[in-house]
């Protein structure tokens, strides 16, 4: 028996949605509280499978956790439990999730070793980790692999600050260095840093522990180490790869949908993205208003060649919501080239939405042409099965704008990015329920 969700599509559906804590910035966060004996208080945490299971790992570290409401946890790690990093236990836990190499740089920093499973995460690619532990060699670690069990090690009498060019603007890598650099000795310069608003999220907290980071938001970070962290207070932003979902959403679906709270100012090209594709949004205060619209037409770029949507690092688009872009493409009117740049296996999902009916070409594992069907010919119901969280959201708005119904399995990999989705699609009008086959 596993979890599936049944959905009869083809319905408008309309009212205002609010979206979640953001996950990817939740596992930065959670791991950073490991840097200080201090209490940690966050709020606006997402209930999600994957920061949930980051919590637990805090907890068998001896983290002391403290639920003070929805969504709001205080931290402190002052009696932190070493045995259990070492431990069977969290060969496997630690295994389950991508966020929780994290924990990598922090252990780091404040304890002089740390290990590590080979992470989980998506299926999506190869997702290596050599920015990580060069940038942690850097700092004067020594580094080992254990091939046979799929383990890191790493042991540093002390760190010391150094001028550090990254091969590439890892997100977690930049995360993970900068958490090892904030009690290094000296100064560190991180240049091709990744900037996304998540990763200049826990740099803003890491200086309210007491942190020395400027260059917040460039892709030059310069950390002056100090000796000691302190407690503090964090508010998680709101998740612009669910921001981003609810947009395709309404498109997909002709719905009128009003995205609450989506902190604007920290959405980059997403909106404008959509508005590529001809989808109408508004900024409203700080929401984002979706009229119910019966097409959309995609724009040309200006010598008129066919519209291209591909990822970048920050300030670019974001690879999580090229799938996203793809689904709405599917019932646009002209079409679109998607290329995903970063990952290699994620398009594969593309052949679900030609069984439904969608006009798709594959041309390689990183482009695929999409021949939108103008919301002419709805596509049709089908069983699918989820192949990893962002595909699996699309494919979630494809059943919910298809005719008849859909049964998506293996959905445990949508419940780990997204919060209670299904009570909160049918608040807005959705056909949708969790079944077990
Ligand atoms: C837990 C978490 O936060 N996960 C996010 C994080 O993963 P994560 O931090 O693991 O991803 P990285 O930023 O390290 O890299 C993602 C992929 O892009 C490639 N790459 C990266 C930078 C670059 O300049 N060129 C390049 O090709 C990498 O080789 C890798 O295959 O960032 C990814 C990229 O935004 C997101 O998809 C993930 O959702
Ligand atoms: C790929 C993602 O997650 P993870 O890095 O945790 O696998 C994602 O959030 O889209």
């Amino acid at each position: 028996m596993s979890g599936a969700f049944e959905i009869r599509g083809g319905k408008k559906l309309s009212g205002d949605i609010t979206p979640q804590g953001a996950k990817n910035e939740a596992l930065q966060i959670l791991c950073a509280v490991l840097l200080t004996e201090d209490e940690v208080r966050i709020s606006n945490i997402p209930d999600i499978k994957d920061v949930n299971k980051l919590i637990e790992i805090l907890q068998d570290l001896n983290v002391k956790v403290t639920k003070n409401g929805k969504g709001d946890y205080t931290f402190k790690a002052d009696e932190v439990n070493f045995d259990y990093i070492k431990s069977k236990e969290f060969k496997k836990d630690g295994a389950k999730l991508r966020g929780s190499v994290m924990i990598l740089g922090p252990m780091l920093a404040r304890f002089g070793e740390a290990y590590m499973p080979t992470p989980g995460g998506d299926k999506i690619g190869r997702r290596r980790l050599d920015t990580h532990f060069q940038g942690f060699v850097e700092l004067g670690a020594e580094f080992v692999f254990d091939e046979e069990d799929q383990y890191y090690s790493l042991k540093a009498k002390e760190l010391n600050g150094k001028f550090i060019l990254l091969e590439e603007a890892s997100v977690t890598g930049t995360a993970n260095i900068v958490m090892a650099a904030v009690l290094a000795k000296g100064k560190t310069r991180i240049y091709n840093a990744a900037c996304e608003p998540y990763l200049q999220q826990l740099c803003k907290m890491l200086n309210r522990m007491g942190a020395n980071i400027t260059g917040i938001g460039s892709n030059l970070l310069t950390i002056d180490g100090v000796d000691k962290l302190h407690g503090t207070e964090h508010t998680m932003l709101p998740d612009m790869v669910e921001i981003g979902s609810w947009i395709g959403l309404a498109a997909m679906t002709k719905s009128e949908i009003t995205i609450k709270n989506v902190n604007w100012n920290q959405l980059g090209v997403i909106p404008n993205t959509f508005r590529k594709l001809g989808i109408e949004l508004e900024q409203r205060g700080d929401d984002i208003y979706i009229p119910s619209q019966e097409h959309y037409k995609v724009q040309k770029f200006i010598d008129g060649s066919i519209l291209t949507v591909s990822d970048a690092p920050w300030p670019g688009f974001t690879p999580d919501l090229l799938s996203i872009i793809l689904v709405v493409a599917t019932q646009a009117k002209g079409s679109v080239l998607i290329h995903q740049k970063m990952f290699e296996s994620r398009l594969f999902f593309v052949d679900k939405l030609i069984d439904m009916g969608a006009q798709i070409i594959l041309c390689d594992p990183h482009r695929a042409t999409v021949i939108g069907l103008n919301q002419e010919t709805p596509l049709r119901g089908t069983s699918m099965v989820s192949p990893d969280i962002r595909a699996g959201n699309a494919l979630l708005i494809a059943a919910l704008s298809a005719e008849g119904k859909s049964v998506i399995q293996n959905i445990e990999q949508i419940d780990r990015g997204y919060e209670n989705i299904d009570e909160r699609l049918r608040a807005i009008g959705a056909d949708i329920r969790r079944i077990e086959i």
